[in-house]
């Protein structure tokens, strides 16, 4: 919403009615964005009902409350409203794309997904990035991508398929890069890794009837590169500890979506019959049923094949 607040009428609806007025009157979000100001073209709420009207819709929240919020806003979205998931997962339970979860819920409405590499601190700083924004038909996406602003490029997609798993599944690929550091396994296995994320996140997409393509852009490799190495990644941290104690005790607390998204991703994969041995392995590792030296023997000795 602080980049979108660069181009038009922004409101930023909040559940906790006292963090939102602090937020309205220090212009501040200490706890999630310390020490940035934010924009005064953006206006604040705490009531669901300021969402009546809205052309465009943000859901910002985690992966695993997208389908509770759109079944509480589904009374206030008109049809043709457009809905944007900037969530990065699956749903945990049904193993559904988050684009399946919201057309349940928001039927008529026009459900679109914003991702690639972009920390929300960074965006909010101002510093230069560039996402994809995917929707149904180019002309959704090119008025959407409008959401661009001086700092922030959006690129549209009509893949909405690649470009919300690429999101999904950089998060498992991200604690795998963080199990390798924290393992001290060295610079080679983690380019190795991202490489052979990327082929089986592609045959994922593409069982899933996406283009495979799509998660070499910037959902996918992109937000690979920026998450498999940043420490301001969540995910990568969480893989560091993994990777140092074998577990993730002590673990902050913090969101960590690929932790959802390995296991739903690995048991999809069961299921539908694809080969995702290094989402398996993080899926594994996370619910202790496989230890990293073992994970890392058993993937160097699997069958040679063609890249
Ligand atoms: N942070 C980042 O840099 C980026 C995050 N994302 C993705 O965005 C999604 C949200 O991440 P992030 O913003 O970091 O997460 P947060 O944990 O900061 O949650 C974001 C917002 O969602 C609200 N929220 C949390 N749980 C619920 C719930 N059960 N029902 C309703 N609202 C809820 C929080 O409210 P409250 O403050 O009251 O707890 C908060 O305002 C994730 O899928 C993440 O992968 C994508 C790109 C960048
Ligand atoms: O996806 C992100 C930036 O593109 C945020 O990553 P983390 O959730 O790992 O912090």
């Amino acid at each position: 919403s602080v980049a979108a607040a660069s181009g038009g009428d922004v409101t930023l609806i909040g559940r906790d009615a006292a963090a939102v007025e602090v937020m309205r009157a220090s212009r501040r979000n200490e706890k999630a964005l310390p020490g940035i100001d934010l924009p005064e073209a953006l206006a604040f709420s705490a009531e669901v009902e300021t969402v009546r009207g809205a052309g465009i819709v943000l859901f910002a929240m985690p992966s695993q409350a997208q389908r509770q919020a759109a079944r509480d806003l589904a009374p206030l979205l008109a049809p043709g409203t457009a809905v944007v998931i900037c969530a990065k997962g699956m749903e945990k339970g049904t193993g559904r794309l988050l684009t399946d979860v919201l057309e349940e819920e928001l039927p008529g409405r026009e459900i679109a997904v914003l991702s690639g590499p972009g920390f929300a601190a960074d965006i909010a700083r101002g510093l230069p990035t560039a996402m994809v924004i995917a929707a149904r038909t180019p002309e959704i996406g090119a008025a959407l991508a409008a959401l661009s602003g001086p700092t922030f490029r959006l690129y549209p997609s009509t893949d909405r398929i690649g470009v919300q798993l690429g999101g999904a599944l950089k998060n498992v690929l991200a604690i795998a890069c963080g199990i390798i550091e924290g393992a001290e396994l060295g610079d080679s296995a983690r380019a190795a890794l991202i490489s052979r994320g990327l082929a089986e996140l592609s045959r994922f997409v593409a069982a899933h009837g996406g283009e495979g393509g799509t998660v070499t852009g910037l959902s996918g490799l992109g937000d690979l590169v920026l998450t498999g190495t940043s420490h301001q990644s969540r995910n990568l941290r969480f893989g560091i500890a993994l990777g140092r104690h074998g577990t993730a005790t002590g673990w902050s607390g913090d969101l960590v979506e690929g932790a959802f998204a390995a296991s739903v991703a690995a048991g999809v994969a069961v299921d539908k019959g694809i080969d995702m041995p290094i989402t398996d392995a993080v899926a594994r590792i996370i619910d202790g049923t496989l230890d990293v030296k073992t994970a890392i023997g058993q993937l160097m000795t699997r069958p040679i094949t063609q890249e």
